[in-house]
């Protein structure tokens, strides 16, 4: 897993352009965390989520799941099922990838509705780099892009900051972001006006 997630991390480091080393040295001594979830069936999923909408706090989450849709992210405004392929991983990108591509990549908003029919597992591993790490942007990136759209942070105060603004249903880099304007997520009250 730790291997897949570096090599996946790797590529994505190369797509924006940086340095094999850099990623290696931002997460690769990080932590893994693994998550079982069991979604039973459930005779009113109207009414029921599984997991509420969030954004994961790391560099990237790997998912396994049975053959059940659940999975739900946000785009444009609305959520989108993500339907689940046999045999193959969901790779979801989190905050501390979003900030370090200095908002090139986005960490993406999601959550799990159950089923009525069938039950639903999955098996997630999320990678995050120590708490000790400094979340900020690739500095390649921000000589390039003419200076960051975060502020950096220590990856273990941000987790914290981030319990205090996801509970007001925020993103939390909106917290980081310099400019409100240019914040790489709309404002939730935004995304509520756009959906469904
Ligand atoms: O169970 C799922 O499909 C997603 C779980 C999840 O969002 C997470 O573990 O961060
Ligand atoms: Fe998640």
């Amino acid at each position: 897993m730790r291997v897949l997630a570096l090599n996946i991390a790797e590529a994505i480091s190369q797509g924006l352009g940086l340095e094999r080393d850099h990623i290696k040295k931002a997460f690769g001594q990080g932590w893994q965390i693994m998550a079982a979830n069991f979604y039973p069936q459930c005779p009113q999923p109207n009414l029921t989520l599984g997991v509420s909408q969030h954004w994961d706090k790391g560099a990237l989450t790997l998912l396994m799941q049975n053959d059940v849709d659940g999975l739900q992210v946000k785009h444009k405004g609305r959520w989108v099922a993500v339907r689940p392929t046999p045999g193959m991983f969901t790779v979801t990108l989190g905050n501390y990838m979003e900030e370090l591509s200095n908002g090139k990549y986005k960490s993406i908003q999601h959550r799990t509705v159950v089923n009525k029919e069938r039950m639903r597992i999955t098996v997630s591993v999320g990678h995050r780099p120590e708490h000790d790490a400094i979340m900020a942007p690739a500095h390649q990136l921000v000589e390039k892009d003419g200076g960051p759209r975060f502020k950096s942070l220590r990856f273990g105060d941000n987790i914290k900051l981030q319990k205090t603004i996801v509970s007001k249903g925020k993103h939390a880099l909106e917290a980081l972001a310099f400019h409100q304007d240019t914040a790489v997520m709309p404002s939730q009250s935004a995304v509520e006006r756009t959906v469904e």
